[in-house]
């Protein structure tokens, strides 16, 4: 069975990590996590049994998986004094990192079979959604790999071109945040028309998670399910118009654009 050792143990780190523990696939005492924070790795440690360290080479030292869980702007820092013991072991490097790209991740770690994906909090609950693209170096086997963990927390797709990662930051790795403003903002108004806090919360989350669980499990389109709550003349079909008078699509355009070019931009300024 492979060693997988994560390189930063925050929240993606801990999502991944409880979305495999959980799922019964992966070992704990297989798993090896370091961080420079006493408080995650005590945490770490106590919630799912794994090894912690404080220092990241002890967390490499028999890894055939290395997992790269640390936020872009310190990936240079964090890789170039792995960089000796990753290109003699060579093992499978897999970034979750937003922005960083495969030409900067082989020149800073040395490896070889690099996978860059981008995964979603959601993954806590096994209902991530995870994009992956892979290095030609990559193996059948090593992709099997990368897929099989990130699958342990949710679904995976796979990419056929580099850039299409910054699309999947912008649609599902910011795209929980979306849908949390959607809800802060229904919430809100709910509230303004008279509802408590509790109940008008209560009614957003549970609608939210009825929408989903409606739009997956149909074998229509949500463009269909939206027409189908939309009576003619009736509430729905007033507040559409209103979203639509203030060209929601054309917001929603946007700010996935700009998700999406902040991602190229990362890696524009973090690479050599
Ligand atoms: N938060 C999200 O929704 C998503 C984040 N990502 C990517 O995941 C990566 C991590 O993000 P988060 O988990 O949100 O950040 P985070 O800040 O929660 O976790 C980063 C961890 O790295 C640790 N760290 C800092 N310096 C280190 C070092 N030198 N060696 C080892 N560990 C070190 C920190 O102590 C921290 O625990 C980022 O690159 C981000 O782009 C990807 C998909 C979704
Ligand atoms: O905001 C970020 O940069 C990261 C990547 C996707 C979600 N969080």
């Amino acid at each position: 069975m492979s060693q997988i050792a994560f390189i930063g143990g925050g929240n993606m780190a801990t999502s991944i990590i409880g979305g495999l523990v959980k799922g019964g696939d992966v070992k704990a005492s297989m798993i090896h996590v370091s961080d420079p924070g006493a408080e995650q790795r005590a945490r770490l440690s106590k919630d799912f049994g794994i090894n912690v360290h404080e220092n990241n080479l002890d967390a490499i030292a028999k890894a055939d998986v290395v997992i790269l869980a640390v936020k872009p702007q310190v990936m240079k820092d964090v890789l170039q004094p792995l960089q000796a013991t990753l290109s003699s072991r060579q093992p499978l490097l897999i970034s979750i990192a937003a922005g960083i790209s495969m030409d900067s991740l082989a020149s800073w770690s040395g490896c070889k079979a690099l996978v860059r994906c981008m995964p979603n909090t959601p993954a806590l609950l096994g209902r991530g959604a995870t994009g992956l693209f892979a290095s030609a170096a990559v193996s059948i086997d090593q992709r099997n790999q990368a897929d099989s963990l990130l699958s342990a927390v949710g679904l995976t797709v796979w990419v056929k071109n580099e850039s299409e990662i910054d699309a999947v930051t912008a649609v599902s790795g910011s795209g929980p945040a979306y849908y949390f403003l959607l809800m802060e903002a229904m919430i809100a108004a709910g509230q303004k028309l008279g509802l408590s806090k509790e109940t008008a919360t209560r009614l957003t989350l549970q609608t939210a998670a009825g929408a989903a669980e409606m739009a997956l499990k149909s074998d229509v389109d949500p463009a269909e399910l939206r027409r189908r709550v939309t009576s003619p003349g009736g509430t729905t079909e007033r507040a559409i118009a209103t979203f639509e008078a203030a060209h929601l699509r054309d917001i929603v355009d946007a700010a996935l654009k700009a998700a999406n070019d902040r991602g190229a931009e990362l890696s524009q300024q973090l690479g050599d």
